[in-house]
């Protein structure tokens, strides 16, 4: 068989099953082609088929067949005249229609229905949507295309309801409520599909209706806010976020019902049909509209103003108003009509508002009654972008940052919760919180999925630098330059909605994959949060993750059309980009060794490590801490043996620290105050100098002689820095860091600091368990540098290729706060880092694979669910 042009299945004049006779395409979407042709068998009666390749990745004719079967006899259905499918291709004979709603509205000057007619059509729909449910399908698909109005004189004022390829059951046989899935991949149009498929939730049949209402506004408005927008996310944000009054401005306030019932609504519940129909219909006869009064394209959409069709029924316009459908469809020949229906592949299915044709708005309703005009001027665009949101920013993925925010707001001002551990920061960490800025982004990169990216910048800075306002977050919209992040008005945390912060983190941060640490504006590694699997891109059964550019997402029809299959998985079509997110292409894929922490795990480390911070701040302003800890570690002499021995340290470690700075954290420091500074800092200094052994040491043999190998051109920049260090005295460089190749870490420690004996045997007993450990398990650094480089599927030990270096940067803020970043460079580019833990006990028991991932000084406690 010939097709009678590229990529069409059927051609003209074609015979299928000896009855039907092609005559020329009228449609076509994502999922197949609709013909026009004549039933030979019935009088010549024109027929609609629709046909797929039977080669087709998605096969949803089966499930079209199944419902349009079931939906036989009631009003808003076509015809069912017959199905059948060859080696070539799948088809279904219905009844033909006129033209697709979608069409109806493009070709109205302002391309927006007059109340009168977007209303009638709305109810119509809404009972077309009432009978799909009613046989135990939701639609799935809702969108202005997927209706059509009738084609003959009996039907031409009726909608009928097309495309059930996106069906799905939530009936079971016995007529009880399927049970929801707890994530669903997205179905349906992106520009019409509620929030809840936006979500990846189970959609239920309040969404097919949602559908209805978006319809309703475009009818009304001439477009949707988001009708531009590319990505699926943004516009679920957008929807969740939409001011109904700013959508609806100008229309029926009584049309807030709708949206206001269907919010209401949870996946079982049954909507109130009755009460929507009756919204609809009171408008309409406080309008003074007759259900019979002619559509808007039966007057020619002549004189459409937004007043009544009432006012024009008047002119006795009634050859316009019968005006069939027939001659429309005719005079559509297919190079017109075979692609001017929508498009299913991008977020506009309307060409021409593509290409930026301005939007016309929808008169406001009480101008309905008046001779005033608005046929010749278009006005100004419906929405500006944003301006219909309201002016917060929390939905979808986006919860993250009002959770994060809240829970800071509470910690800042002193709450306490089981959440974080009961850790309360005092007054004095207000300054802390306040800079703490969280800034996200969903990353809908070509690689990375819907990642969420939080950065958490830690503004250490001493608190006297009280001038510096709280930084404001911002959100990042996808794929949004910085300078629109600009624009968002900055994250305010908001007490109000801590509880729903509590609930919504978890959720939130299932999506959350990783998490950017920066200290002092300097950025960190990334790292991961949770690695849960990410529901919020489009999830196939299988567990694979793609994502796809194409606004309608199908469902797979199953070989034998099983109700009852739970799965849903979708498949690439039509060319849309699909990346299938396996961990071969994952961006990030060792993070998913961290395993799942949630938020309230890297709380209290956070606040722990602020604690330590603020201690030596304190301490070096000559303040004492009124924190039991402080107090202790003041007094010197008693408590945990680890609190004695970093006392001991301090009696030991009493060197003076040169800093360009005039003293610690810029505050005048007297002798004393001087010493306990320093010497608390030292002590700090002093894990911090074991760890760089430590995790020198743990290189050691075969895999240390590969890491020396591979000393860097910054390291050996830095063992200048070094050496001139080794004098006994600590001196920040210009940039107040120093690098350290780890050739020279040991030296570095020693001229810091000799260990005591005890330490020193504590510290062989760590170095040989690293040894041992690091040996089993593949996770010397080498090994793991080569694996930092490779998929998740690479294995460790492929290492020995490598020449890794281990780089080391201490990093000395003005104030004498500090932190070390640790990279791992293969071949000189940075394949891993990680700062070293803080604490050396905690430091002593965790293993070297632990400590590769401590960016956050990560509580054992959440390690060990890794
Ligand atoms: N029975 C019919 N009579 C007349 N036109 C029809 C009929 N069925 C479909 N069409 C036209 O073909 C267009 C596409 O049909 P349909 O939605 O069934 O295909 P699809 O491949 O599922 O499209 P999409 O992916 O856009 O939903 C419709 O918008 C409509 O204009």
């Amino acid at each position: 068989m010939t097709s009678s042009s590229e990529g069409e299945i059927l051609q003209s004049g074609q015979l299928i099953r000896d009855r039907w006779k092609v005559n020329k395409k009228v449609g076509g979407g994502g999922f197949g082609e609709i013909f026009d042709a004549f039933d030979l068998q019935n009088h010549n009666e024109r027929v609609a088929i629709k046909v797929e390749s039977s080669k087709a990745t998605k096969q949803v004719l089966k499930m079209e067949v199944a419902v349009l079967r079931r939906l036989q006899g009631k009003k808003h259905a076509c015809k069912f005249y017959g199905c059948g499918r060859n080696d070539k291709f799948n088809y279904l004979v219905m009844s033909l229609q006129g033209k697709n709603l979608a069409d109806l509205r493009r070709e109205s000057p302002r391309q927006c229905f007059s109340v009168s007619t977007a209303l009638r059509l709305g109810v119509q729909i809404l009972l077309g949507i009432k009978e799909i449910h009613s046989i135990g399908f939701l639609h799935r698909d809702i969108k202005p295309s997927n209706f059509a109005m009738g084609r003959t004189p009996t039907t031409m004022r009726v909608v009928y309801m097309l495309d059930f390829g996106l069906a799905r059951q939530y009936l079971n046989a016995k007529g009880e409520i399927r049970s929801p899935r707890s994530a669903a991949g997205f179905r349906g149009t992106v520009r019409y599909a509620a929030v809840t498929a936006h979500k990846n939730k189970e959609m239920g049949r309040q969404d097919d209706l949602f559908s209805l209402f978006y319809m309703l506004v475009e009818f009304l408005q001439g477009s949707l806010p988001w009708r531009k927008i590319k990505d699926k996310d943004e516009v679920g944000r957008m929807k969740e976020e939409a001011d109904f009054d700013v959508l609806l401005e100008g229309c029926p306030s009584d049309l807030l019902n709708i949206p206001a019932h269907l919010k209401s609504l949870g996946y079982p519940d049954d909507p109130d049909y009755d009460l929507l129909e009756q919204t609809l219909r009171n408008i309409l006869s406080r309008m003074n509209v007759n259900m019979d009064d002619p559509y808007d394209w039966e007057l020619n959409y002549e004189n459409i103003s937004g007043r009544s069709r009432t006012t024009t029924t008047t002119n006795g316009n009634v050859s316009t108003r019968m005006k069939s459908h027939t001659t429309a469809v005719k005079d559509r020949g297919p190079e017109n009509r075979a692609l001017d229906t929508q498009a299913p592949l991008t977020m506009g299915e309307d060409d021409d508002e593509q290409t930026g044709n301005c939007l016309f708005r929808c008169p406001p309703m009480n101008s309905t009654h008046t001779a005033e005009k608005h046929d010749d001027k278009p006005d100004k665009p419906k929405y500006k972008r944003q301006e219909f949101m309201r002016p917060k920013y929390g939905a979808v993925s986006f919860d993250v940052i009002d959770a994060v925010n809240a829970r800071l707001a509470a910690a800042a001002n002193g709450e306490s919760s089981p959440k974080n551990n009961g850790v309360v920061a005092s007054s004095s960490n207000n300054d802390f919180f306040q800079r703490i800025r969280y800034d996200t982004s969903v990353d809908n990169g070509k690689s990375a999925g819907n990642n969420v990216d939080v950065t958490i910048d830690l503004g250490l800075r001493p608190s006297r630098t009280s001038d510096s306002g709280p930084v404001g977050g911002s959100i990042t919209a996808p794929g949004t330059p910085a300078a629109q992040r600009a624009q968002r008005p900055p994250l305010q945390a908001e007490p109000a909605r801590i509880s729903k912060s509590n609930r919504s983190i978890t959720k939130a941060l299932q999506n959350l994959v990783r998490v950017k640490l920066s200290v002092g504006g300097k950025r960190l590694p990334p790292t991961t949060v949770t690695t849960r699997r990410d529901t919020h891109a489009f999830a196939d059964g299988s567990g694979s993750t793609y994502q796809r550019t194409a606004a309608t997402t199908a469902s797979k029809w199953p070989d034998s059309f099983d109700e009852t299959a739970d799965e849903d998985p979708i498949l690439p079509i039509d060319g849309a980009a699909v990346v299938p997110r396996s961990p071969m292409n994952h961006r990030f894929p060792r993070s998913n060794i961290v395993g799942n922490h949630d938020f309230h795990d890297v709380l209290p480390t956070l606040i722990k490590n602020f604690e330590m911070f603020q201690k030596v701040n304190a301490e070096s302003s000559g303040v004492a801490s009124s924190s039991p800890s402080s107090q202790h570690n003041n007094n010197n002499n008693h408590g945990s043996p680890r609190r004695e021995r970093r006392s001991m340290s301090v009696s030991k470690s009493a060197l003076p620290i040169a800093s360009t700075d005039s003293g610690l954290g810029g505050s005048p420091v007297g002798n004393g105050s001087h010493t306990s500074a320093s010497s608390t800092i030292m002590s700090h200094f002093k894990s911090l100098v074991n760890s760089f052994n430590n995790l020198g040491s743990s290189s050691a043999g075969g895999r240390r002689r590969s890491l020396s190998r591979g000393i860097s051109l910054d390291d050996h920049r830095s063992m200048a820095n070094v050496s001139s260090s080794s004098t006994g005295q600590i001196k920040p460089s210009s940039t107040s860091s120093y690098n350290t190749p780890v050739a020279s870490r040991r030296h570095y420690g020693s001229s810091v600091e000799p260990l005591s004996p005890v330490d020193a045997e504590r510290e062989a007993r760590r170095q040989r368990r690293h040894r041992r450990r690091s040996d089993i398990h593949g996770t010397s650094p080498a090994a793991i540098a080569s694996y930092g480089q490779r998929d998740d599927s690479a294995s460790p030990t492929r290492s020995r290729h490598t020449t890794p270096t281990v780089q080391k940067t201490i990093v000395i803020s003005d104030d004498g706060s500090y932190h070390v970043e640790s990279r791992l460079l293969n071949n000189g580019v940075i394949v891993d880092s990680t700062p070293p833990p803080m604490d050396d006990k905690k430091s002593s028991n965790l293993s070297c694979r632990r400590k590769r991932y401590q960016f956050l000084n990560f509580a054992p406690r959440a390690m060990s669910r890794s």
